[in-house]
């Protein structure tokens, strides 16, 4: 049955074929890649862009694009020697619902099973995400473990940030608690104070489940978990900037991760028929002195 979709949300197309959702919500806009389940852009009414994306685009189906929230799962980074980040960031999703109301909307993607069977041969999970867009970004990644063995879930909901200037920004929440220093040898460590960015930065903070706040001049915002007992923090820095698919030179002096996850020593176990949902929400720290965007500041 076809999907009937509320005026504010409407299917497109690239060039090149590549589909998207597109919302023009009075409180929102925003853009969703089906590839992926892709969250590209959203842009809470009268504030600037929330996520962060390249500007090298290749605009094709298959590349996907560096920047929103990528959906890392089901293994987070190098966790299997396959692909990094699991297969869900690349794959062919299903707009299954699609609602407004005064707040925003409200989306929820499948992925169908005959893609997770051909990709994940004896591995029967089922997953779906929401999307909640408004003056906040809510995501909820739910995974049920359909077989009758354990399986091993871990995960990340990937999510780039803009920020005015990386040596400037600085990340709190997260003093005190016990981090894996994936360019130490996965050395753990313990951090001191805030987090700042001096170097290329790649850690999984682990067992907090705190509220991360991003201190910047033009972009600040909190990051709330649910169901995520790990959080990571990444900027690639020059050399690695270099390097990556999808990414400009001098990316990284305008951008960084805080990634919603459950990662390292909290991947979890998913026992026949259990559940799990990995959710962030991402709100402007301070709406009212967040950068807003007027006819004025419009080039
Ligand atoms: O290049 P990818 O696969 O999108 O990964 C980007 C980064 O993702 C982060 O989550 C990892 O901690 C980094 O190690 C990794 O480099």
């Amino acid at each position: 049955m076809t999907l009937v979709l509320p005026d504010c949300i409407r299917h497109s197309r690239n060039q090149a074929g590549k589909a998207f959702i597109d919302i023009a919500h009075p409180a929102v806009s925003a853009r969703i890649a089906l590839e992926g389940a892709h969250l590209l852009q959203c842009t809470p009414s009268g504030q600037a862009p929330m996520l962060w994306v390249s500007p090298d685009d290749p605009q094709l189906p298959g590349k996907s694009l560096r920047g929103g929230i990528p959906l890392c799962w089901p293994w987070f980074g190098g966790d299997r020697p396959q692909s990094a980040h699991g297969i869900a960031r690349r794959a062919p999703w299903q707009l299954s619902a699609a609602e407004q109301d005064a707040e925003g909307v409200y989306l929820r993607f499948e992925l169908p099973a005959d893609c997770i069977a051909e990709q994940l041969p004896g591995e029967p999970w089922q997953v779906h995400v929401e999307y909640r867009l408004g003056a906040a970004i809510e995501v909820q990644l739910t995974t049920r473990n359909l077989g009758e063995q354990p399986m091993k879930l871990s995960q990340a909901l990937h999510t780039y940030l803009p920020v005015t200037a990386i040596q400037q920004a600085r990340i709190s929440g997260l003093d005190g608690a016990a981090y894996i220093d994936a360019l130490d040898d996965w050395t753990h460590k313990t951090q001191a104070g805030d987090i700042d960015f001096t170097g290329e930065l790649d850690r999984i903070y682990y067992g907090t489940s705190a509220a991360v706040q991003l201190h910047d001049a033009a972009h600040p915002v909190v990051v709330e978990r649910q169901g995520s007992e790990s959080v990571v923090v990444w900027n690639p820095w020059q050399a690695k900037s270099l390097r990556l698919s999808e990414f400009p030179a001098n990316g990284y002096l305008g951008m960084l991760c805080i990634e919603a996850a459950n990662a390292g020593p909290d991947a979890r176990l998913l026992q026949p028929g259990e559940s799990h949902t990995l959710g962030t929400r991402i709100r402007p720290a301070n709406p009212a002195a967040a950068h807003v965007i007027t006819q004025d500041s419009v080039q």
